[in-house]
């Protein structure tokens, strides 16, 4: 059976008092649950959100890191210190990265395989946007995304990756993908995974969906067969949103 997974990208948000109240509001709402349960707050809060969520089934993540061990990278942050305060877990491939930060598949392909060498597991996210979308090449967008930046990898590399399909419209827009879109899509993305390696290793990979889920939309979402999941940003950020969301799963 593959994890289901119900993660929250905080994304630019909460400084460090604000990190305290939502973590410690998550510790004290969330205790048994069905879901594996991560908390990805910005860089200089993930020390304290450790701490926090120790004795609990939250996990923390990261939203991004460098691809190279340490050196001459102003501003940025690598795998091993991520690992030094007890982060074991990394976002990449944030569509905003990929808008605003310039993030390519190659570029990401160097992130994850350093992310794997260290042994951190990975949410990799990918989707289409909406012109695309519009003409139709969905299915080809996110084939090229996971191909050039995750097929390359041997099948055990992949115990260590979670899948996000965030379609880029979807994000922080209000408008969600139907259930029956994520559906097809995740669909396709493990017929995909079978093509590039078979039914077992495509079987076992947990694919989330990301953009605009809420407590309203959550339980239907995550019903569908292909949808282990979700990678919530705006819902995230409100204890009894983000509970009601991992309640749905
Ligand atoms: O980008 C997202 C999660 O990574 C989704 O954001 P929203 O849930 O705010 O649409």
């Amino acid at each position: 059976m593959r994890a289901k997974i119900v993660a929250g990208n905080w994304k630019m948000n909460n400084n460090a008092g604000e990190t305290q109240a939502l973590a410690q509001g998550l510790v004290d709402a969330i205790s048994n649950t069905d879901a594996q349960v991560v908390i990805a707050p910005t860089a200089v809060n993930l020390a304290n959100a450790v701490t926090l969520t120790e004795n609990s089934p939250i996990e923390v993540a990261a939203q991004n890191m460098h691809f190279a061990d340490s050196g001459a990278y102003t501003g940025e942050i690598s795998a091993d210190m991520l690992q030094s305060i007890g982060v074991q877990t990394v976002i990449l491939g944030h569509s905003e990265r990929r808008a605003y930060f310039g993030e390519d598949d190659a570029l990401l392909e160097k992130k994850v395989n350093q992310a794997l060498a260290k042994g951190m597991q990975v949410i990799f996210c990918f989707g289409e946007e909406l012109e695309e979308r519009q003409a139709d090449r969905h299915f080809e967008v996110v084939g090229s995304q996971l191909k050039n930046a995750l097929y390359k990898l041997d099948a055990a590399a992949w115990k260590q990756i979670v899948l996000a399909y965030e379609p880029v419209w979807a994000i922080g827009t209000g408008e969600t993908a139907s259930p029956e879109q994520a559906q097809e899509m995740h669909a396709f993305i493990r017929k995909s995974l079978t093509e590039a390696y078979d039914a077992e290793l495509a079987n076992g990979v947990s694919i989330l969906y990301g953009g605009s889920v809420k407590p309203a939309n959550a339980k239907e979402i995550f019903s569908k067969p292909d949808v282990d999941g979700g990678l919530i940003g705006g819902a995230s950020l409100k204890v009894a949103d983000f509970k009601a969301i991992v309640d749905s799963i």
